[in-house]
């Protein structure tokens, strides 16, 4: 396996009693990489999250993270990885700087990081509250920044920004591109799409327990473009749409050789849209 690899997935399925929530999913998340897994609700993003980080058994197939099949993953794989979903685990009689100080001390992490990540994610002035006074949307920052503590290789976000005020989704998702490029490996479930292809390398859509496709969000609108057209904007300040065609190519030149023209892009489907023509369905 490429050294680089820090989550491998071979025919991964999961059967609950009577219905499939996985089926035979193949992927691979590298070193500074973010991955988005893509779906609507239902769909088996959690559940892949769960067994990858040791909470569930799959039914058949192989994950291996950094290293070790899931199956055998134990505390020592928990100082490597951070976890952040719905079931936090913060100590809710703990004030919020109390609960970072505890895993610190088990992690042998400095007051100064502390401090760097409850101000990174705008818990600094809340520091001596307790943990469970907090909002929804300020526990959830509490847990990734305590689960950020330890620098971990592999990060799982279950829908990270879900919840937060535009201000603070921002501030997360700009920590999460640091520690990306610091070569964490972030493995994150969503459903924003508009998310999604701004933040992520590579994303998988994910629609009833299958990969319908995956690939670079970029790559993957270019593929399912069938109607390409180009939106112009002239100087006269007309804004057209013209669909791809001999005759568009050759008003284009015509409007260049005239210096006519302002702007020109090409209009290619958002990934919401290729989700949609791949599922016939929304990611609600
Ligand atoms: N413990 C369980 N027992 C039985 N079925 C389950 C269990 N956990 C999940 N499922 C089923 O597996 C499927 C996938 O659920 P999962 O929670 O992984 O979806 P999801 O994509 O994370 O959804 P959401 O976006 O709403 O969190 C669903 O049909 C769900 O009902």
């Amino acid at each position: 396996m490429e050294k680089n690899i820090v989550i491998n997935v071979e025919h991964l399925s999961k059967a609950f009693k009577n219905e499939t929530a996985l089926k035979d999913l193949n992927f691979s998340v590298r070193s500074g990489e973010i991955f988005g897994f893509l779906g609507p609700s239902g769909s088996g993003k959690t559940t892949t999250i769960k067994i990858l980080t040791g909470q569930l058994t799959q039914t058949s197939g192989k994950a291996i993270v950094l290293g070790k099949p899931v199956e055998q993953i134990n505390e020592s794989i928990y100082e490597q990885v951070g976890i952040v979903t719905d079931n936090s685990g913060l100590y809710e009689r703990m004030t919020v700087y109390s609960n970072m100080k505890f895993f610190a001390n088990i992690l042998g992490v400095g007051k100064e990081r502390i401090d760097f990540l409850l101000k990174r994610v705008g818990l600094l002035e809340h520091k001596d509250k307790i943990a469970n006074k907090l909002s929804k949307g300020m526990a959830q920052r509490l847990v990734l920044a305590r689960a950020l503590l330890h620098q971990p290789k592999v990060l799982f976000l279950d829908e990270p920004t879900s919840g937060l005020d535009p201000s603070t989704a921002v501030a997360v998702l700009e920590l999460l591109t640091e520690l990306k490029e610091s070569g964490t490996a972030i493995f994150l479930t969503t459903h924003n799409m508009d998310e999604a292809t701004k933040l992520c390398d590579h994303v998988a859509l994910l629609n009833d327990g299958i990969i319908v496709d995956h690939g670079a969000p970029k790559a993957l609108c270019l593929k399912y473009n069938k109607n390409k057209s180009y939106k112009i904007l002239l100087k006269d300040e007309s804004e057209i749409t013209l669909p791809h065609s001999e005759e568009t190519g050759k008003k284009i030149s015509q409007w260049i050789a005239n210096n006519e023209m302002m702007t020109i892009h090409s209009n290619e489907p958002t990934l919401e849209k290729v989700f949609i023509e791949l599922t016939g369905r929304e990611l609600l």
